[in-house]
């Protein structure tokens, strides 16, 4: 019998699934599902891998109980693909925090270690949790294995991963740890594919989504990222401020009297894109606004793109090659043109025309440029496989 894994990846703006046949070497994708809830009643659409629409549910609310969603999806999966023994269930878990440099079995001790971890994640790690709980009330003999956004970065050092306070609270796991890793996997092994040549070359990956973050990496490894202790340093993002004075947060907590959670919302829920625009947090809204703060919004975003574009390339001494995906890195050519004319003095350049039919190489010279799109549901697939295939799993 056939063998699969389902693999959950909860974002920050949507909860994306896909189910592969782990039976030969490479996973391969049997459906794919997205729940999509910018909607007041949020739909999960799940459709074959050539796009077919497949099954389609609607949840009452966006916090209804989500026992009901995974119960359906469940059954779906059961009814569709009952040919196939559903060995796992992967998920892609923010933050793993100071301890897990690669994918783990949840069990109850390990889930609620990574509970634990949500002040620091508080945008991702409980919606990233929440449907393990779940599922174990509803499948309790299942395994569910976490594949952790933090786990590529385990291979930064000091003093990249290093906050400037004293050391103390580094023993406490007070550094930094940086997420996406999951996507800079995925692309970094794409890359090594298309261009083998720049495998062990100087690179950047810009993951730009609605979360973003960029990579620097050398031999394929990560050894500095944006991103700190939580999702909220490093580049503008679609309601996350990014890189910002932390005498800021001083300021509207003893002088505006603003309460820490105020603080928290402000920061996570109503600042980037949409704080700067006051329009939207989605870049296709703000692309296509003529209003000055729309502009405003875009033109800080590629701004600090840019500048730690440049800061990640200082940490690898040079710059070989730039890579665009996410979201915004994949579609919007606009993006990435204007971050490509602000690093014009690195020794970047743009072929307009490569760019706007969106090809996959996009730039030559000095610093290669590509788009990649990213999956990070294939890198999880990967992993629960590989762990699967372990001898004192099987
Ligand atoms: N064609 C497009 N042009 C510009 N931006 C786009 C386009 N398609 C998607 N995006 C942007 O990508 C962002 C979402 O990225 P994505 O990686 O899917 O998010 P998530 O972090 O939830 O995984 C949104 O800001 C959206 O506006
Ligand atoms: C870590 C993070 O920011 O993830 P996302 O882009 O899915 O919000
Ligand atoms: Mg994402």
């Amino acid at each position: 019998m056939a063998a699969s894994v389902l693999v959950l990846n909860s974002g920050s703006s949507s909860i994306k699934f896909g189910l592969f046949d782990i039976s030969a070497a490479e996973p391969a994708l049997l459906c794919t599902g997205l729940l999509d809830e910018h909607e007041a009643k949020p739909r999960l659409v799940v459709k074959s891998p050539a796009g077919e629409h497949l099954f389609e549910t609607q949840r009452e609310a966006a916090d209804a109980d989500s026992v009901h969603l995974f119960t359906e999806v469940l059954g779906f999966i059961e009814n569709r693909f009952g040919d196939h023994r559903q060995r796992v269930i992967g998920h892609r878990i923010v933050h793993g925090g100071p301890d897990y440099s690669g994918p783990v079995e949840l069990t109850d001790d390990v889930t609620a270690k990574l509970e634990a971890l949500a002040p620091l994640a508080p945008l991702h790690q409980p919606r990233c949790l929440v449907p393990v709980r779940t599922i174990r009330t509803i499948k309790p003999d299942l395994m569910q294995i976490a594949c952790f956004d933090t786990a590529f970065h385990h291979s930064m050092a000091p003093p990249a991963n290093r906050f400037a306070i004293p050391r103390r609270f580094e023993a406490r796991g007070i550094r930094r740890y940086g997420f996406h890793g999951l996507s800079f996997e995925y692309v970094a092994g794409r890359l090594a594919g298309i261009a083998p040549e720049l495998a062990a070359k100087r690179t950047v990956i810009a993951h730009l989504g609605n979360g973003a973050s960029l990579c620097a990496l050398r031999d394929g490894r990560s050894i500095d990222t944006t991103m700190g202790l939580t999702p909220l340093d490093g580049l503008v993002m679609g309601t996350r401020c990014g890189m910002i004075d932390p005498g800021v947060l001083l300021y509207l907590q003893q002088h505006e009297k603003m309460p820490v959670e105020d603080v928290q919302h402000l920061l996570y829920h109503q600042s980037g894109l949409l704080g700067v625009s006051g329009l939207s947090a989605d870049m296709r809204t703000l692309l296509a606004s003529h209003e000055t703060a729309a502009r405003d919004a875009v033109d800080l975003f590629t701004f600090r793109a840019a500048q730690q574009v440049a800061m990640m390339a200082n940490s690898l001494g040079g710059l070989d090659c730039l890579v665009f995906t996410g979201g915004i890195g994949e579609h919007a050519k606009k993006i990435r043109g204007a971050i490509g004319e602000r690093l014009a003095w690195l020794g970047l350049r743009i072929d307009a025309a490569a760019n706007d039919e969106g090809r996959e190489r996009i730039g030559g010279g000095a610093v290669e440029t590509f788009v990649i799109p990213t999956n990070e549901e294939i890198t999880i697939a990967r992993h629960c496989a590989a762990l699967l295939r372990a001898p004192h799993i099987a």
